[in-house]
């Protein structure tokens, strides 16, 4: 068996320990991500039930767990992700990369003509640790889920998406703040301290006149 690294049984030890990883175990959710969803609900009101919700890097499945029971049987969840992912009821799983165009239009397809109330990403690349190499993947994932928000969103739709600041970032953020009426940045306690990630949830989208 290969040697586990020091910083990989330091990751373990925090892992094991951490109180959201307990609590998605007791409470049946597929992971410790679920509570960053949950407390950015609570502060946007994202979901109602009978809405429809595209939730993209998807896997485990905790924030499509989440976001099935807030729309319930009358809502749509569909769900993206380069790696399999175990079905969930009320959960449309696609697999494949969204940075594949097939994998893209796929999404449309499947979405087939009907308005999103919500798009949520939580994508990032794997991380070489390079920040001249990470950051522009992470911006180009988050500059593809816009472009999937702005072609499938419905008058008033929600966008919430996973940033890292840096290169690009205040860019990004202008460019939400002329398709939503109101752009909010988010760092939920769920969320590491020592992660450079941060959410964007912008509500009210303008730009339906489909
Ligand atoms: C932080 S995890 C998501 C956790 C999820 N929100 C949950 O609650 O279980 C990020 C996910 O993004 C996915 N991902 C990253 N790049 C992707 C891509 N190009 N296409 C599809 N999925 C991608 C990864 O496979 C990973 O499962």
């Amino acid at each position: 068996m290969a040697k586990r690294s020091r910083s990989s049984g330091r990751w373990l030890a925090e892992h094991f320990s951490d109180e959201y990883v307990r609590l998605a175990q007791e409470k049946g959710y597929r992971s410790r991500a679920v509570f960053k969803l949950m407390e950015l609900d609570e502060h946007d009101r994202l979901f109602a039930p009978g809405t429809t919700v595209i939730d993209l890097g998807a896997a485990p499945g905790g924030w499509s767990q989440y976001a099935a029971r807030r729309v319930g049987a009358s809502g749509r969840v569909l769900a993206l992700d380069m790696l399999p992912m175990e079905p969930l009821p009320g959960v449309t799983v696609v697999q494949g990369d969204f940075l594949d165009d097939a994998v893209f239009h796929a999404m449309l397809e499947a979405i087939g003509g009907r308005r999103v109330d919500v798009v949520l990403s939580d994508m990032a690349p794997n991380m070489s640790g390079n920040r001249n190499v990470d950051q522009p993947r992470s911006m180009y994932l988050a500059e593809l889920a816009f472009d999937l928000a702005e072609r499938v969103l419905g008058p008033k739709g929600s966008f919430v998406v996973k940033l890292f600041q840096g290169e690009g970032f205040q860019e990004y953020v202008a460019r939400a703040r002329k398709a939503f009426g109101s752009v909010g940045m988010r760092k939920p306690k769920a969320s590491r301290a020592r992660s450079a990630e941060i959410y964007l949830v912008g509500k009210g989208y303008r730009g339906a006149d489909r």
